[in-house]
């Protein structure tokens, strides 16, 4: 690669810093996205996520017979993909199983350098993918098991997640440096290249593994042009400005710590001067501040891996370092598959290729190994892949590490957009893509319901009419039967009533046959008596002196012998009340009174019964030719002694008592008639009733009810369904709109 003139330089600074600024945008726009989709998440509609899918991406993806180390575990147990920006093909989306072979046969070639190949189905997620730690299979429903809400948690801390990523990357865009991480197996001589480019020996090496921490070497003017070692125990919270954030460490100190760091410190931070030109020195080099972080063995222990990962967003350029008497190894391959994903592009440096003798075949097996692990690094191997001889430290290096040191310039200078911008691009597009998966299959989803709901709509719809006819029919016919029943009630109990009083009146009217009868009977023999008195007395006149003033009849008076006692009237009410108390029982159902049937105010109306009953008396008297009989009685009853005249009462007064009742009894008819008049009937047959036909209709109305909030329930269902269907369809093509554009960034990356 030529060194490129002032003016380039200069121009590829604007186009540059041009480029910063879109991305950045875009960026923004990105998370503003990815907030937007949260909030809906949480508030509107749980965010479908398509996991029976998923999985059978992930068996196809496995069926189509990948190396393990090539395969994604159903799991995102490793950090780096949560982080890392697996960049999807374009053409991804659009693709079904049924490509999955060309798809296979595409899985090394590249159409874009920014948007690598992915060893993933169409059907997958790569930024957006859920950390699930399950075992499912494609048939199996993981859906069901799985609550809705716990899956909208998760991808609501997934997105969170990826919005916190992307503020670094946003912090990285707008950050004027670079950081270059040296990496690799233990012991391969990454602290010998660090030092190799810098032309000092700052950083230890042995010949047994010393590297215990991350070690940044920045250039001192980046720390006030003052050489300083900083041992960072929280490399969050570092301040340069702030010693309360690090420990200074003296140079001689530097070896101890790096070699014995316990844990203690997470990062050095090696200020150190290069008092090289700006065109020798790669910290300062007069375009961007670079630094070198020496890192700890890959396989040295977890923790630092993890840590190493984690840091990723941080770095620009990965050189990894492989020892070439051992090759990659199983710690290298995980980091190229996994580093791979969100740098394409590896810086490649072989060391202790010196010390091979079949240099040719060990060069080609380890450029076969790169060409799987990182086909992209393979392709650009010229400039990517070097063999460098050991860098001594003499002034004269040799013309392999030279050309591997102007390679690593350039790509960290030249290409500043590939290892500095790309990563965020990459990062940005894959939010992107998920997010219009997601989209797309959430509007699929959406319209399902919309379709599932309609259908229950329209299948209830006859229900709900039949409910609503049956509703206002059932008002209609519970009156009417109401009505009918009452109608019935009336005249079954006036028929009843009326029949019943038409006994008593019959029981009655006997009954006054019989006493009247009995009375004549007792007045013929009377009257019989009274003859032969007369005949007697006729035969003893001329004897006795006449007594003719006395002819009226003198009816007795007062004392026992009164008619119209007090225990007389209280027998016959008792008797009344005792027998008209037995109808009273029989019409208690539809609640009547005895008052309903007879006159019973006996206080107020006993002169007019006893007149009443006297004039009925007399009416029977007549009717039965006994008023003369009855007038020859009183007309002789002065001339009665007192125990006939008793008799004679006794059998009056019951007649009279008789009369009364048959007299009550015969008006009991119209009584209950008038008292009991249709309209009461009715409405107290109305009163019984109505609380039933009320039931029913209430009944009906709950049902109603009931119905209609079901048909309210799946209404609105529906209207949030409408409203995600029209919102995901909006964020698809927003998703794409931004996608484009920030594809757009790299148009021109080649001045
Ligand atoms: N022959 C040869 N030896 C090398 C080369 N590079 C490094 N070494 C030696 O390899 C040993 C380890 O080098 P380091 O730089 O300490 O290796 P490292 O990868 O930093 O080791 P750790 O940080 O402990 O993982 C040292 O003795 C170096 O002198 C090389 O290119 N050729």
């Amino acid at each position: 690669m030529a060194s490129m003139s002032a003016q380039e330089q200069d121009y590829q600074q604007r186009v540059f810093a041009d480029k910063c600024r879109r991305l950045h945008s875009h960026l923004l726009g990105t998370k503003n996205l990815l907030d937007s989709i949260r909030d809906y998440n949480r508030t509107k509609w749980p965010v479908h996520y398509p996991l029976a899918k998923i999985a059978r991406a992930a068996e196809a993806q496995s069926g189509m017979g990948m190396p393990s180390g090539l395969r994604r575990s159903n799991s995102i147990s490793h950090s780096m993909s949560t982080d890392s920006g697996l960049a999807p093909s374009p053409m991804r989306r659009a693709m079904t199983t049924e490509d999955s072979s060309a798809f296979s046969s595409r899985m090394t070639s590249s159409d874009d350098d920014l948007q690598p190949e992915r060893l993933l189905d169409p059907n997958d997620l790569s930024v957006l993918r859920l950390d699930l730690r399950l075992s499912y299979h494609a048939d199996s429903d993981v859906m069901g098991s799985l609550e809705e809400s716990s899956i909208s948690r998760l991808f609501d801390e997934r997105l969170s997640q990826c919005e916190v990523h992307i503020d670094k990357l946003i912090a990285r865009v707008t950050d004027k440096s670079s950081k270059i991480l040296v990496t690799g197996d233990l012991n391969a001589g990454k602290s010998t290249l660090v030092n190799a480019l810098l032309r000092r020996e700052i950083l230890p090496f042995d010949q047994q593994p010393c590297t215990m921490l991350f070690c940044e070497v920045v250039d001192a003017s980046q720390n006030g042009g003052c050489e300083e070692i900083h041992a960072v125990p929280d490399i969050a919270k570092y301040d340069h400005a702030d010693p309360s954030t690090y420990v200074t460490v003296s140079m001689g100190d530097l070896e101890d710590i790096v070699m014995d760091n316990e844990e203690q410190y997470q990062q050095l931070k090696i200020y150190s001067q290069d008092k090289r030109s700006d065109k020798e020195s790669l910290l300062h080099n007069g375009v961007v501040d670079v630094s070198l972080i020496d890192s700890p063995g890959l396989n040295r222990d977890s923790l630092k891996t993890t840590q190493l990962f984690a840091r990723q967003e941080e770095i620009d350029v990965v050189v990894f370092v492989v020892n070439a008497e051992n090759h990659f190894t199983l710690s290298g391959q995980d980091f190229l598959l996994n580093a791979g994903n969100e740098k394409a592009h590896i810086f490649i440096v072989v060391n202790r290729f010196d010390a091979i003798r079949r240099k040719d075949r060990c060069e080609r097996m380890i450029l076969d190994q790169i060409k799987d692990l990182s086909p992209l690094t393979y392709e650009e191997r010229q400039d990517l892949v070097h063999f460098p001889a050991e860098a001594s430290g003499s002034a004269q290096l040799p013309e392999p590490f030279a050309r591997m040191e102007e390679s690593l310039r350039s790509f960290t200078l030249e290409q500043r957009f590939k290892s500095k911008l790309a990563p965020a691009q990459r990062y940005a597009m894959n939010v992107l893509y998920d997010v219009q998966y997601l989209a797309a299959e959430n509007v699929a989803s959406a319209t399902k319901r919309i379709q599932e709901i309609n259908a229950i709509l329209r299948e209830s719809m006859p229900k709900y009419e039949t409910l609503l006819t049956e509703r206002t029919e059932n008002s209609r016919m519970s009156e009417s039967i109401l009505d009918d029943s009452c109608k019935e009630v009336r005249e079954h109990t006036t028929t009843h009533l009326t029949n019943t009083a038409t006994h008593l009146e019959d029981y009655a009217e006997d009954v006054l046959l019989a006493i009247v009868h009995h009375l004549e009977h007792e007045v013929k023999e009377l009257v019989n008596d009274l003859a032969q008195i007369e005949q007697h007395r006729r035969a003893l006149e001329p004897l006795a002196p006449s007594d003719s003033s006395s002819g009226a009849l003198a009816l007795p008076s007062g004392g026992s012998d009164g008619l119209w006692d007090d225990g007389m009237a209280s027998s016959i009410t008792a008797s009344q009340l005792a027998s008209i108390g037995s109808i009273s029982n029989a019409l208690d159902t539809v609640q009547l009174e005895l008052g309903d049937f007879v006159d019973l105010d006996l206080s107020h109306n006993w002169g007019t019964l006893t007149s009443l009953s006297a004039s009925a008396s007399m009416a029977l008297f007549a009717s039965r030719s006994m008023a003369s009989n009855l007038l020859t009685l009183m007309r002789l009853s002065s001339s009665i002694g007192p125990t006939t005249a008793r008799r004679l009462m006794v059998s009056a007064a019951m007649l009279v008592g008789v009369s009364s009742v048959f007299y009550m009894v015969s008006d009991m008819d119209a009584t209950v008639r008038r008292k009991l008049s249709a309209r009461r009937l009715y409405t107290e047959a109305s009163r019984a009733i109505r609380p039933f036909v009320w039931q029913l209709q209430h009944n009906f109305e709950r049902m109603v009810e009931a119905e209609e909030r079901r048909r309210a329930d799946h209404l609105r269902k529906r209207h949030v369904a409408q409203d995600s269907q029209i919102y995901f369809d909006e964020l698809r093509n927003k998703a794409q709109d931004l996608a484009n554009a920030v594809r757009a960034v790299s148009a021109d990356v080649c001045i």
